[in-house]
């Protein structure tokens, strides 16, 4: 992801600092030359990054620390808000009714983007519909179509149609009871007249609030041009970066923005359509990092748990941290973590879990924890309510015979049986817990020190639990 291994390698270097309540010129001058590495490397253009670290070198020297803070901490506080200041405000985007347009390069991701940001609007309660008026590639209407299905919004497009400006008239009459049009457009290159000519037609049809350009995080220094191009004709107010859950840089999409006085407005993280975050400067330079994004976290951790309960009325998660964690519970608990997306993508927002912590784990923990998740939930199935809901009355005949019916073994069994005793152990602990408690813990895990985090979600996926 962008900037990807910033916070690791700056993380190395700021605990160099530990111990210091001052900071002399070689201090600053090596946290300065890391961050210039990671930025050049993740394709930042060369201005931007002298521009940054000279006003990072400015005021950590002359700035004072408050009374109380240490060194380490002092620049870590600059870093971070010059970071914020680097990647500029979210584009403003109001939750009521508009039109927004889409534009792009070819395979940049608007597609998907579209249907994407069409589900982030209706979790927040209003209606959308996607336009597609990509008449230039064969398979985009039905991909459009499927994925506006899969989010369940409305979906217009016409097959059979070839003017892209007529589907875009026709479209937003078709769908006048949405309140969020959101209008997808061919991918092109901006250098093209004609291209260009048709996104003028479209947009002046489809009379967009704001226009949104999609880029590809692994885009290099070409997005200045493009950004620029775009910008002329059609006036982009937001850009989306798509595919950052992949190996792409980034760094020439940021100086996109950058150069064209613009603002991101969603992250893409995945090819289905919840993996689209708005963009916020500040949990986004804290993930980066290595500070987690509680905000992040405790949004996907609600709406995950709210999908869970959706599908099963019966089920509190309240009640589950005041009554006794059965295994039902647990088998609830694990399904609300798989609906919160890729566990390396949910350890990142999990203060002092990011950037260092996570290089710390072999490649594959992520996978592990993924596949043991999946066993278990193939041994609870083979097992009867009264068992699920007291698994402590699991004897040994009950353990071969529910290692048989799941094809596992008993090793596999008790396994799951252990795990399921510490997670009720770590929320036996938070039910002990008051008010004052719980925020001397939370304090600690901002101050990125890695302390209870593994405990926060029960183990479950935590480098400390054993799954
Ligand atoms: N991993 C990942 N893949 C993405 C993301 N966004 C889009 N893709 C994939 O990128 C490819 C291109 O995405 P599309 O949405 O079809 O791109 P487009 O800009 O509409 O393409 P054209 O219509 O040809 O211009 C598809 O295979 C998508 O699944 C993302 O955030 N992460």
């Amino acid at each position: 992801m962008v900037l990807d291994d910033l916070g690791s390698s700056l993380r190395g270097t700021l605990d160099d600092l530990r111990g210091k309540s001052r900071l002399d010129e070689d201090d600053v001058q090596a946290v300065v030359k890391q961050i210039q590495r990671s930025l050049l490397q993740a394709d930042v253009d060369v201005d931007l990054v002298m521009a940054l670290s000279d006003s990072i070198k400015t005021r950590a020297l002359n700035e004072e620390p408050p009374g109380g803070t240490s060194a380490r901490d002092h620049v870590l506080k600059i870093v971070y808000e010059e970071l914020v200041e680097l990647v500029g405000d979210s584009t403003e985007l109001p939750l009521e009714s508009q039109t927004i347009m889409l534009a792009g390069l070819q395979g940049s991701g608007k597609t998907t983007t579209a249907a994407k940001m069409a589900w982030w609007f209706s979790k927040k309660g209003l209606r959308p519909a996607v336009i597609q008026t990509d008449t230039f590639r064969p398979g985009a209407y039905d991909q459009a179509k499927q994925m506006c299905e899969n989010a369940e919004v409305d979906f217009y497009g016409d097959p059979d149609e070839s003017d892209p400006v007529k589907i875009a008239r026709e479209g937003m009459e078709a769908t006048s009871d949405a309140e969020v049009h959101i209008v997808d457009t061919a991918g092109r290159h901006a250098l093209e007249d004609d291209l260009i000519d048709e996104i003028e037609e479209i947009e002046s049809t489809a009379d967009p609030d704001r226009s949104l350009l999609v880029l590809d995080a692994a885009i290099g220094q070409g997005a200045k041009e493009q950004a620029q191009r775009f910008e002329e004709a059609v006036g982009v107010e937001g850009v989306v970066i798509t595919k950052l859950d992949g190996t792409a840089k980034g760094g020439g999409a940021l100086t996109a923005v950058n150069e064209t006085d613009s603002s991101i407005a969603f992250l893409g993280t995945g090819e289905t359509v919840q993996d689209i975050e708005r963009f916020e400067p500040n949990s986004f330079i804290s993930r980066l990092l290595g500070m987690g994004d509680l905000k992040q976290l405790a949004e996907r951790v609600e709406r995950a748990m709210e999908e869970t309960q959706a599908e099963d009325d019966d089920w509190d998660p309240e009640q589950m941290l005041e009554g006794e964690f059965t295994l039902n519970d647990m088998q609830k608990q694990m399904d609300a973590m798989n609906k919160m997306g890729p566990l390396d993508q949910v350890m990142d927002m999990i203060p002092g879990m990011g950037g260092g912590m996570m290089d710390q784990l072999p490649d594959d923990a992520m996978d592990v924890t993924q596949n043991r998740m999946r066993k278990f939930d193939i041994i609870m199935e083979s097992m009867t309510d009264a068992e699920l809901e007291e698994p402590r009355a699991i004897g040994a005949s009950q353990v071969e015979r529910i290692a048989r019916g799941s094809g596992t073994d008993e090793e596999s069994v008790q396994e799951l049986l252990e795990q399921h005793k510490m997670m009720r152990q770590t929320i036996q602990q938070f039910q002990g817990m008051g008010d004052g408690d719980m925020q001397r813990m939370m304090k600690k895990m901002q101050q990125g020190d890695g302390g209870g985090g593994g405990g926060g979600l029960g183990g479950l996926g935590g480098p400390g639990g054993s799954l």
